[in-house]
């Protein structure tokens, strides 16, 4: 750990007397979720979505936009499971989140790269801070269950309280469809239900994780209402990222012989009808964190 990392850790929790321990933990979990990120950057092929190959449906950004991105959110993610670990409300925690969306769109001249993902992996940062505090191993239950516990009320007055301005504002008044704050209200049923459990069935039945996230994203595709895709596309475009998505996952997923070609041939879809599945994309993101983080105790927790 450096120290500039040490500093970012203001004090220790007062459940958990180990400073060493509680400034490990925090840079561990703060470079996790970049990773995770960047897990999710480099998968290919991802429909409509930009990777190091391509810049799918994007015209604005490409690969070297989200990494210059999640290098300004490295004290970031590193912050907010500190401030987790110290009891935070979320008022805290979104003074943390509306700073880093700033200097993220200072490091990618205005362009938003990761908006979605400054929300939902530091909450799950917080979540996993605040179980460390409390002496636990964290599990997708014990997520779940911090997350609803300590921020569920502020998450729902959070999701009732819209600003007009953004696209996922102007979907929800156009369609019945629910976006980021729903999800995250609701504990992010779509990461735990949906995508996690399909991320290690494959990967059980594999043993590659290549595969393992190919699934999970499409199992995401398939299931969510996504507000990037219904914003560039309505409910028709939305329609059509979700019946290609479950087409690919019943001809057997990432399992299935030609599954690659098959997966070329939506990503191809989706960039001539100019769709991007963004949110899908910050999940996955999200489930490849709450997988690792679950995986094997980081450096500073209990017994680690
Ligand atoms: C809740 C957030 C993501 C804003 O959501 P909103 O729908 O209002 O705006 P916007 O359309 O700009 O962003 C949506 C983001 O979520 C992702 N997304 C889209 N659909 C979904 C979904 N169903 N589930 C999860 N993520 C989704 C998109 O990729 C996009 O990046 C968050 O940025 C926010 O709360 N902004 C307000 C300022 C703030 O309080 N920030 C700090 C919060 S800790
Ligand atoms: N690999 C990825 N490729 C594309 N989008 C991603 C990727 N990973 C995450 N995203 C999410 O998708 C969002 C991309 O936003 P997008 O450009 O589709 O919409 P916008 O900037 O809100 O508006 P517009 O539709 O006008 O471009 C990002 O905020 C990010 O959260």
């Amino acid at each position: 750990m450096t120290p500039l990392e040490r500093s970012l850790v203001p004090s220790a929790s007062p459940l958990h007397a180990d400073a060493a321990h509680d400034q490990a933990f925090c840079a561990a979990a703060g470079r996790l979720a970049v990773r995770s990120l960047y897990e999710e950057l480099v998968l290919y092929p991802k429909p409509g979505l930009v990777s190091l190959i391509d810049s799918g449906s994007h015209q604005d950004m490409d690969a070297r936009t989200f990494m210059r991105s999640l290098f300004s959110l490295r004290h970031y993610f590193l912050r907010i499971t500190a401030a987790g670990m110290a009891g935070a409300c979320f008022d805290e925690l979104k003074r943390l989140g509306i700073r880093a969306e700033r200097e993220m769109l200072a490091a990618t001249g205005g362009i938003n790269t990761h908006r979605g993902a400054i929300f939902c992996l530091g909450m799950l940062c917080a979540a996993l801070g605040r179980i460390a505090a409390s002496g636990a191993q964290p599990s997708p239950e014990a997520l779940r269950a911090t997350l609803r516990r300590e921020w569920g009320a502020a998450l729902m007055g959070h999701a009732d309280a819209r600003d007009a301005q953004t696209h996922g504002a102007i979907v929800a008044s156009r369609h019945a469809a629910s976006g980021a704050r729903e999800e995250m209200a609701l504990g992010l049923p779509s990461v735990f239900d949906v995508a996690l459990p399909r991320l290690q069935a494959t990967y059980q039945r594999s043993g590659d994780m290549r595969l393992a996230r190919i699934d999970a994203l499409f199992a995401l595709m398939a299931h969510m209402s996504d507000t990037n895709v219904y914003f560039r596309g309505g409910a028709a475009g939305a329609d059509m990222v979700r019946e290609q998505a479950a087409g690919f996952l019943q001809a057997g997923g990432a399992a299935a012989a030609g599954w690659e070609e098959r997966a070329l041939d939506m990503h191809r879809l989706l960039v001539r009808h100019r769709l991007s599945p963004g949110g899908a994309a910050d999940l996955l993101g999200a489930t490849c964190l709450v997988h690792e983080a679950c995986r094997r105790p980081l450096p500073g927790a209990d017994g680690a």
